[in-house]
């Protein structure tokens, strides 16, 4: 018996952080949607009790520090699954991104052994298995668009923004989310992009709205560590993106843009000095 299932990327249309909590983690309220750039995983049944991880690209861990060991791992001791299974990962997503790869990784590894083992774990519980493996990894089990509250496990879906193109561009750099969190002053933030405005922008319907309410205090902390990331987006607005923001901790940078016909330029442009350029849509 085998499955497949896709792991999409997410984005943060908004990130604000509250406060740094007692558990060390950060309290924030973000606005995540999903694109359409995706990991592809197969997960094919083995006669022995035993979880193997393989990719097609090599730097990637294959072993217990991979998201997708993990999630099969948890879900067998949780479950007490007395079975095997091979998990190969295509993996699509840029890593350590900002992008929530290995975190989609997980999700889609729970929702893929659930039906592969017919154990019909109810979605919440899959989600609050998720939130185990890591804060992103909740949000990624549903996806959709939801707001994230708490360290980004407690989730409200909303509706899907605008359809648009998504033009992602990940500088060859490395960033690290704890580091991004630690560096941040929560006391010092000039200004808090606000979920609210963000949630009615996407409520309107209007996609002019959600360019404008765009915010992620993290931006601060990396593009200061980075200031390449700065540069991104403003060639991005230059070569005509309606609006650009970094993702998650970064360093990827997206750009949102209404018109087809504006996206080659675009991408055609960053490729000019980043590797690593998508474009997609929305997964709406
Ligand atoms: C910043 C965000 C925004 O979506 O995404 P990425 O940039 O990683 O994609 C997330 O908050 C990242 O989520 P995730 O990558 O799952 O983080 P975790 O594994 O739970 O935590 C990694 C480290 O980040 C810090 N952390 C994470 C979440 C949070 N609310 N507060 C924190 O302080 C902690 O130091 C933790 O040790
Ligand atoms: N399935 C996986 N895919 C990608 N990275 C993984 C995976 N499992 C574990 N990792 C490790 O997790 C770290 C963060 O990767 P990723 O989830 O892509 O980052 P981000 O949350 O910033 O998008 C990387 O350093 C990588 O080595």
């Amino acid at each position: 018996m085998k499955t497949y299932e896709k792991a999409p990327a997410k984005i943060n249309l908004m990130l604000d952080v509250l406060h740094k909590r007692p558990d060390g983690y950060h309290e924030v309220e973000m606005v995540m949607t999903m694109v359409d750039l995706a990991d592809r995983l197969e997960m094919v049944e083995l006669p022995r009790d035993t979880i193997i991880i393989s990719s097609q690209v090599g730097y990637i861990p294959l072993d217990e520090k991979n998201l997708a060991f993990q999630a099969a791992r948890l879900i067998k001791d949780r479950y007490d699954v007395k079975r095997g299974v091979h998990i190969h990962l295509d993996k699509k997503i840029p890593v350590a991104a900002g992008l929530a790869g290995g975190s989609s990784d997980a999700a889609a590894t729970l929702r893929g052994l659930n039906r592969l083992w017919g154990l019909n774990i109810p979605m919440i519980e899959l989600q609050e298995l998720g939130a185990e493996l890591g804060s992103d990894v909740p949000f990624c089990v549903t996806g959709g668009t939801a707001l994230a509250t708490g360290r980004g496990e407690v989730l409200h879906s909303i509706c899907n923004p605008p359809q648009c193109w998504v033009v992602l561009a990940k500088p060859p750099i490395n960033v690290s989310t704890q580091e991004v969190y630690t560096r941040l002053r929560s006391d010092q933030i000039s200004k808090h992009p606000s979920a609210a405005d963000m949630i009615a922008a996407i409520q309107s319907g209007s996609f002019q709205e959600v360019c404008e309410q765009l915010g992620n205090v993290l931006e601060d902390v990396t593009l200061k560590l980075h200031p390449e990331v700065q540069q991104l987006k403003e060639a991005m607005m230059r070569l005509g993106a309606d609006g650009t923001l970094m993702s998650g901790s970064g360093p990827t940078v997206f750009g949102l843009v209404s018109k087809e016909s504006k996206v080659p330029r675009i991408y055609n442009g960053l490729r000019g000095f980043c590797r690593e350029v998508y474009a997609v849509r929305l997964l709406t």
